[in-house]
């Protein structure tokens, strides 16, 4: 059994103590994401909210999500990406609730999402992005989610990480994709991972997202040099000193 089996079989479980509907609760407006970063000429930074994760453990437990989130858009960042699974990354609902009440930029609900009611309950705390990730969805769950997030105006990023998941995300359309550097099995990192899919799958209609495992000016110009369009990027923030002064070294000219 991977970590990402796990993962998921934990989420199953805590999908048991969810309502049986989860209701659309306003008709509040998703905020652009896509577009804003295209206007932008450097590269969009996704910051995210991230307190462990199963392969590194705690990385930052001492911190308030609003504030670190006030810190993000201080730096400039183009979203905040906020991590709300509870079981291996320390994340709540409570987390993107909080964040959402003192930020206006696009707020991206990253999780495992396997049910529609995970969707709606992501609507309903405030996000405008949500993540799909390709490996445990099967195509008709993946278009099925992809229809109920642009339903209800979200906007979506389509994870992958290897070229079968790339050709089935293709599939769909997609506006957005996000290549995962991490091997969610293996929790191995290459950042040419992003590099090599975007060079034999590009498509200017679509916005790469590079995901994972970022550090430096040089990582992000590398990935700006692959032509992706936006970072995201997690632990490297969270234990950042100055994370505002970090943001503005990753959003490298284009
Ligand atoms: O902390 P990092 O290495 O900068 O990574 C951030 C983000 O890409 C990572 O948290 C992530 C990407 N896809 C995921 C799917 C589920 C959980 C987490 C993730």
């Amino acid at each position: 059994m991977t970590i990402l089996d796990k993962i998921v079989a934990e989420k199953k479980e805590t999908l048991k103590e969810y309502p049986e509907v989860v209701e659309r609760a306003s008709d509040r407006q998703p905020i652009p994401f896509k577009a804003r970063v295209e206007a932008g000429d450097t590269l969009g930074i996704i910051s995210e909210i991230k307190r462990a994760s199963p392969s590194k453990g705690d990385i930052n437990t001492g911190f308030t999500p609003a504030d670190q989130a006030l810190l993000y858009v201080e730096g400039g960042t183009n979203a905040i990406s906020v991590l709300t699974e509870s079981d291996f990354f320390k994340g709540s609902m409570t987390d993107l609730a909080d964040v959402r009440g003192v930020v206006d930029v696009p707020i991206l609900n990253k999780d495992f999402i396997i049910d529609e009611r995970q969707i709606v309950d992501a609507y309903n705390h405030g996000a405008d992005i949500i993540l799909l990730i390709v490996t445990i969805l099967d195509d008709e769950t993946l278009a099925r989610f992809h229809n109920t997030a642009r339903d209800l105006g979200m906007e979506v990023i389509v994870e992958v990480h290897d070229e079968e998941e790339m050709k089935r995300a293709l599939k769909l359309d997609p506006e957005i994709i996000g290549i995962n550097n991490r091997d969610l099995k293996t929790f191995l990192v290459d950042l040419d991972n992003t590099v090599k899919l975007i060079d034999k799958y590009y498509d200017e209609a679509i916005l790469f997202i590079a995901e994972s495992g970022m550090e430096t000016r040089a990582d992000a110009q590398k990935m700006a040099g692959g032509k992706a369009r936006c970072l995201l990027v997690g632990e490297t923030l969270m234990r950042a000193k100055h994370p505002v002064e970090v943001i503005g070294e990753l959003k490298v000219g284009i």
